[in-house]
């Protein structure tokens, strides 16, 4: 089943604490900004690559030994080669060109054995590593509280679990045992040059540190590219995303035009950033292909001359010629090296700033859970800021298990906010919020959300069946519950009439039914959830009388029994709440009944007069003004 984050309520809290950075590496607390990045830098996001590989360390061992022992025998065929060339151009033995045919063809099978095992062993570790990696970041993402994510773009949350993940596969697999073959390829290679004619080698020789020189320097430019494609994809992604889950927004203001031009320019940023790289990477493989074979022809030419000379033997030049082939490959493989851990190390960056990034709210080392809640909720003296400026201020109530009570005020208030500190989405920054007397920072998170539930205006459902979105109010229910729970929240009728009844598709966020359905499949799963304390923030405020009728009876089914808040503009909703608290610039200005407040001068028989037209609607809004 597809989740979002609506399921904040069913965040789980595991008490694995992210990887560590070393003590000189520097973490970004949000994991959006762009680092510099330095020769020590790329280090340090190989070796914590490297360090993901921890729990296969025995496979990769064995994989790399492997691997090396490939590269050995790779080593000896162009020296079995020249053997059996001067056997026939030097020696014309017909006996030991038949032995040294079948000693090669041995070799051949043995490295392809050797070098079967060790890559399968190598991609092995590398799939499990990308594996534990993409778990190891969700895991981290769902730790994360409500402000990372109002921070942060799901686009680019996700472009960094598929395309940044995917980079770092590259990085443990492929790369680390190229790096690994190929320089000892590159260093046997030469070392049996030497021996063969040192003086065709030195034309080699010059050309590597000049290769060398190239390669850093494009190295750099790849590398800083990469971070920047990356980027930019995630910025491509993201606004596709929002608009096309913004679709009926979209197109009600007829803006596909203008979303599609804003996706046209990210796309076009996207080709222009891939250009250059494409530009640099090209010039760096012709530049590196240039030299090499350059010096290629120089080593036919002047071997030539030593074999005219009879300083070399035919067999000599081949394996010289070889050997110089490996070299070429050694260097030009490893030169992709580079630029393959540079585009890892960007993306290993980004990963990395994500799992180092802290969640703002944990359990506490000595949290305890939660037990036997009874639902009595109190705030005391809390004040609360999202940024600078506090939404909540010195707000005090207390409120009593079972008991109803109603939130009102004007947009902005700060209601909200005040419900979402019960869940313990954000911690005050002063004061306490207490459940049965105990103070939320003391407590599991877990024990805490597993009895609080939730009915709001916006209802999210996932895109799934209605039972499977009514059975996310506990996950074992049986089919009977499921059903008993849209029964008692007015849905079990609809439901049964649609073609597909309880296995209906809902679509992306339940497009597919109406709000008023939707609002009662919320209720059933809130039913089934049975938390001791239940908010409802505007749960009935986008209704007709008719769908309105239909949840309010759910909801006071629901209500029976259990500590409620609820959020309402309309006060005919919250006529019979016990105690209503009316909310104004963050502070709780009045508090009392309906009739109480309502025999009050104040804000509450403002907002009243509105509504319920007793009173003058020109005097409600003059005095309402005065107030803002
Ligand atoms: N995630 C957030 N980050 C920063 N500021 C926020 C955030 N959520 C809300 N605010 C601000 O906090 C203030 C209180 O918002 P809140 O949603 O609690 O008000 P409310 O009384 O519930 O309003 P409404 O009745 O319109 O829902 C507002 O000024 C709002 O802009």
């Amino acid at each position: 089943m597809a989740r979002d984050r609506s399921s904040k309520h069913e965040a789980t809290d595991t008490e694995e604490q992210p990887l560590k950075a070393s003590a000189e590496e520097s973490s970004s607390p949000d994991g959006g900004a762009e680092s510099r990045r330095s020769p020590k830098k790329l280090w340090t996001a190989l070796r914590r690559i490297f360090l993901l590989s921890r729990p296969y360390w025995g496979r990769l061992f064995g994989a790399l030994i492997l691997l090396s022992a490939g590269s050995l025998v790779a080593l000896v065929v162009p020296l079995g080669l020249r053997e059996l060339l001067n056997a026939v151009f030097e020696d014309a033995n017909r006996a030991m060109l038949d032995r040294l045919t079948l000693g090669l063809v041995v070799l051949f099978l043995i490295q392809a054995v050797v070098s079967f095992s060790g890559n399968y062993l190598l991609e092995w570790t590398g799939e499990r590593v990308v594996a534990d990696l993409r778990q190891r970041i969700y895991r981290h993402l769902h730790r994360l509280t409500l402000r990372f994510f109002s921070d942060h773009r799901t686009g680019d949350l996700t472009s960094r679990l598929t395309n940044d993940v995917g980079s770092v596969r590259s990085a443990v697999t492929q790369a680390l045992a190229d790096l690994l073959t190929q320089s000892l390829s590159l260093i046997g290679s030469v070392v049996l040059m030497v021996v063969l004619n040192w003086r065709l080698s030195v034309i080699i020789f010059v050309i590597v540190p000049v290769v060398t020189i190239a390669a850093i320097y494009f190295g750099r430019k790849i590398r800083s590219l990469a971070r920047n494609i990356q980027d930019r994809l995630a910025d491509t992604t993201a606004i596709a995303e929002e608009a096309l889950s913004s679709v009926r927004l979209v197109k009600s203001f007829a803006r596909s035009g203008y979303e599609v031009d804003r996706y046209n320019r990210a796309v076009d940023d996207l080709f222009e950033e891939s250009r250059v790289r494409v530009l640099v990477s090209a010039t760096f493989s012709s530049v590196v292909g240039l030299l090499f074979f350059s010096a290629l022809t120089a080593i036919f030419w002047y071997g030539g001359t030593e074999v005219l000379a009879g300083r070399l033997t035919t067999g000599d030049l081949v394996a010289f010629i070889f050997y110089a082939f490996n070299i070429a490959r050694s260097v030009g493989g490893m030169s992709r090296l580079y630029s393959t851990f540079n585009s890892a190390a960007g993306a290993t960056e980004r990963l990395f700033e994500l799992l180092d990034t802290e969640p703002e709210i944990q359990d506490a080392s000595d949290a305890v859970p939660l037990t036997d809640l009874r639902g009595d909720i109190t705030f005391d003296h809390v004040t609360f800021a999202y940024e600078e400026e506090p939404v909540l201020r010195d707000i005090n109530m207390e409120v009593a298990a079972g008991e109803t009570v109603a939130f009102v005020g004007p947009s902005g208030a700060g209601k909200s906010t005040a419900m979402s500190l019960i869940p313990r989405f954000y911690d005050p920054q002063e004061g306490r919020v207490m459940i049965d007397g105990q103070d939320l920072r003391d407590v599991t998170i877990q024990s805490v959300r597993s009895q609080v539930a939730s009915v709001s205006q916006d209802v999210q459902l996932f895109n799934s069946t209605i039972a499977e979105n009514i059975r996310y109010g506990r996950l074992e229910a049986t089919d009977e519950e499921v059903r008993d729970a849209a029964r008692a929240a007015n849905a079990h009728e609809f439901i049964a009439s649609l073609p597909d009844g309880y296995e209906a598709e809902v679509g992306e966020r339940g497009v597919k039914l109406s709000g008023g359905q939707r609002q009662r499949i919320a209720i059933a799963r809130a039913l089934l959830r049975d938390a001791r304390i239940l908010l409802l923030d505007e749960a009935t405020s986008s209704l007709d009388s008719a769908s309105e009728a239909l949840v309010q009876e759910a909801l006071d089914r629901l209500m029976e029994g259990r500590t409620t808040l609820i959020i309402a503009h309309r006060l005919s909703t919250v006529q019979d709440a016990d105690r209503i608290l009316v909310f104004d610039h963050g502070r709780i200005v009045q508090r009392g009944t309906h009739e109480e407040l309502f025999a009050q001068d104040g804000l509450y028989r403002d907002l009243a007069a509105l509504q319920f037209r007793n009173g003058s609607r020109e005097d409600a809004v003059e005095s309402l003004r005065e107030r803002q």
